[in-house]
């Protein structure tokens, strides 16, 4: 963990040029003036619909090549080399032959002392539940099983900061609690987590929102404010009656849509529930 160096990650005025392709719709600029600042330890979720900026912007923050990009980085605590980043699709970043030689390499390219990488390695293999699967070559393998192999890979060396692209949503329930849980442990112990997500039912009522629209950052807030939110002022008045998330284009979860009708019925007062925990404590059950 580099724990020197605890300056916030910044970005100001980040742009991005469009493809010719891109260039007839209304904004040509896959991310436009973009400003963001992130704190060390923070957990940021990235929502927004399909080609709103989510992967072009974590990236970025990866520190990853992106053509066409201008603008201000410092990457601050983040530290000068890439940040590992777990892509929707496995197969693009697997080096090894089995998960086993994946996180082995991993760990060497971190310089971990020799005779620590076996037993780290082992370690690595519990966590994430791979070990029945260990020896086994990719082709024996799901895309699932090689997602969580390249996910385990990319998270062994605590880095400062850590990019979740969709990585989870070719997994099964299972298998995305238990890489939602890897991602939470390396939190807790100081990674900054950026989660990219389409999936709103993964948001806790404490973690940062933030919500692109066309190369744009529209929303930056608590989950609660997302989901149930004051409308922003600034939005024309026809949009002005739904909450932040149904503003970015996105639909409410079922459960959100659900606490929102209670309230109208009187049935629950603010704040309302996002998680399980709340849920329970709010209907007075479990
Ligand atoms: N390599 C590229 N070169 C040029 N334009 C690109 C490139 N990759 C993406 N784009 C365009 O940039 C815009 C933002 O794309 P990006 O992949 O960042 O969005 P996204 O929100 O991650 O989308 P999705 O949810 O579909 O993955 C889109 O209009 C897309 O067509």
């Amino acid at each position: 963990m580099n724990q020197k160096n605890n300056d916030d990650f910044v970005l100001a005025a980040v742009t991005v040029a469009g493809s010719a392709e891109s260039s007839g719709k209304s904004s040509a600029l896959r991310l436009d003036r973009m400003n963001l600042t992130v704190s060390p330890g923070e957990w940021i979720t990235i929502v927004g619909v399909n080609g709103s900026g989510k992967t072009t912007l974590a990236r970025i923050m990866a520190g990853l090549t992106v053509e066409e990009a201008g603008g201000y980085m410092n990457r601050g605590f983040a530290g000068d080399r890439p940040a590992p980043y777990v892509m929707q699709q496995p197969d693009a970043q697997l080096f090894g032959e089995t998960p086993r030689e994946e996180i082995t390499f991993a760990l060497e390219w971190l310089q971990l002392p020799a005779a620590d990488i076996p037993v780290k390695t082992d370690a690595i293999l519990m966590l994430s539940g791979l070990q029945s699967i260990a020896y086994f070559p990719w082709a024996n393998l799901s895309g699932g099983q090689r997602q969580l192999a390249a996910i385990a890979a990319a998270t062994a060396g605590n880095a400062p900061l850590i990019v979740f692209d969709e990585a989870t949503s070719m997994l099964d329930d299972r298998s995305r609690e238990r890489v939602y849980h890897i991602a939470k442990e390396l939190n807790a112990a100081g990674s900054s987590v950026v989660w990219v997500t389409q999936r709103l039912d993964e948001l806790e009522s404490s973690s940062r929102v933030i919500a692109l629209a066309e190369g744009r950052i529209i929303f930056d807030g608590s989950s609660e404010h997302f989901l149930y939110g004051e409308p922003t002022p600034s939005l024309p008045s026809a949009m002005s009656s739904s909450t932040p998330c149904e503003q970015c284009g996105l639909r409410l979860p079922y459960l959100a849509s659900l606490a929102m009708e209670l309230k109208r019925l009187g049935q629950l007062q603010s704040p309302l529930p996002i998680t399980v925990e709340e849920w329970r404590r709010a209907l007075n059950v479990g």
